[in-house]
């Protein structure tokens, strides 16, 4: 047994995978074999979500048939979506009311009773958890807005439809295209934090909701997947106090802040989807006339260029460029996060299902460093 200790367990082995390979030097990033960009571009999220959680892409017959089943599972009970405005009116943050309506889930799910080694019970309640996500989240953005939930409707994709139940208006096709592509490009990335979290929570052989749980609140932490949020509010502040971005993230620098959206415990270099992204958010601010977002943004990225952070191995992360596009489609900025729960659960499920298959309990140790020669003292003692 090793007496070596790894803070934040960084390059421990802990698992075989076939699921995603990532090569931080060079910026590589493969689903089960195939490039981000060619997912990205050319695959439609669903059959980015069939990839994960089978072994190869669809043909057009086991997607369509996917599809339908993913479709029909979008519709989520009415007691949920009234917790769901319930939450909404109390002000619940977003990532706090989608981790509590998932909790709901179970207790109106027809399997919730089946045997947790059933792998093809949690393939379908993987599948429900994944089609119910954006039903729960446009419902409670509609509701604090004083809306009526919009039902999904069968003949739009899963990006689509999530636009659509939001602002209860069909997408265009450029809106639709770039919110599916973002969806694939957050769908996986190893045993990041939540990830490994749900992983922690499957390996006790609990159920697939209790473990996507844990990937929720995993995932809205500030150092993970809060911290695309973290970018739009100083992109935001920059903007309200009419800073020059490169003053700001100089005055960063100098305080010793860390600038949300960058660095990554495993690329060294700019993250491939933060390349994918940065040029979508090229077209769609070509494409409004608006280049602010994008302007502070490439001044923030060459300023820290020249400062040498990227020669440090701190380079963009693909928190730096998502919240720009999403604003650009008009997505509220605390939305951010749970957006990235919605793609980010394919991954969590896939994974969740992929150690169960060959489970061990997860239980590493810590090396202890308390007293040993306490003597207790009666508590009217003390
Ligand atoms: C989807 C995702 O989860 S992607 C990551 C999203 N999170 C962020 O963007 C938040 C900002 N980034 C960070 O806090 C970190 O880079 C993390 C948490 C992502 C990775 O952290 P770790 O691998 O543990 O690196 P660690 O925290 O040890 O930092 C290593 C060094 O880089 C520096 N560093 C890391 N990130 C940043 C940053 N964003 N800005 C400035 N410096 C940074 C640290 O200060 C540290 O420097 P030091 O050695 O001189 O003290
Ligand atoms: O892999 C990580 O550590 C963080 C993560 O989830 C991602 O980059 O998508």
């Amino acid at each position: 047994m090793s007496n070596e200790l790894e803070r934040g367990l960084e390059g421990v082995l802990v698992a075989e995978s076939d699921l995603s390979y990532i090569d931080g030097s060079d910026g590589t990033l493969l689903y089960r074999g195939y490039h981000i960009e060619d997912l990205a571009t050319r695959a439609d999220f669903e059959e980015v979500l069939y990839l994960l959680w089978h072994d190869e892409l669809p043909t057009r017959a086991e997607l369509e048939t996917f599809t339908e089943k993913l479709t029909a599972d979008q519709h989520v009970d009415d007691d949920v979506l009234t917790a769901v405005a319930d939450m909404a009116a109390a002000d619940a943050d977003p990532m706090d009311a989608l981790r509590t309506a998932v909790s709901l889930l179970p207790t109106y799910d027809p399997e919730s009773d089946a045997d947790t080694d059933d792998a093809a019970v949690g393939r379908r309640q993987g599948r429900r958890i994944t089609a119910k996500i954006p039903t729960i989240l446009a419902a409670f953005d509609r509701a604090r807005r004083g809306k009526e939930p919009v039902e999904p409707d069968d003949d739009l994709g899963y990006a689509g439809n999530f636009l659509y139940m939001l602002t209860g208006t069909r997408p265009d096709d450029v809106a639709e295209e770039t919110f599916d592509m973002a969806m694939t490009l957050h769908a996986d990335h190893g045993l990041n934090a939540s990830t490994f979290a749900s992983m922690v929570i499957a390996s006790t052989m609990a159920d697939v909701y209790s473990s996507v749980i844990g990937g929720i609140g995993a995932l809205s932490g500030p150092l993970h997947g809060g911290a695309n949020e973290d970018v739009m509010e100083m992109l935001e502040e920059i903007d309200e106090a009419g800073a020059d971005p490169v003053e700001w993230a100089k005055e960063a620098r100098a305080d010793g802040r860390r600038i949300p959206g960058y660095g990554h415990r495993v690329y060294q270099v700019k993250d491939p989807r933060a390349n994918i992204l940065e040029s979508r958010l090229r077209d769609l601010s070509d494409a409004s006339g608006d280049t602010t977002w994008l302007d502070y943004t490439t001044a923030i990225e060459g300023y820290l260029a020249d400062e040498g952070l990227v020669e440090k191995g701190i380079a963009p992360n693909v928190d730096f460029y998502s919240g720009s596009v999403y604003d650009h489609l008009g997505i509220p900025t605390d939305m951010y996060t749970p957006i990235f729960a919605m793609a980010r659960a394919g991954g969590w499920i896939a994974h969740i299902l992929e150690y169960q298959s060959d489970n061990r309990l997860i239980r590493p140790r810590a090396r202890y460093t308390g007293r040993t020669d306490a003597d207790f003292v009666p508590i009217d003692e003390r």
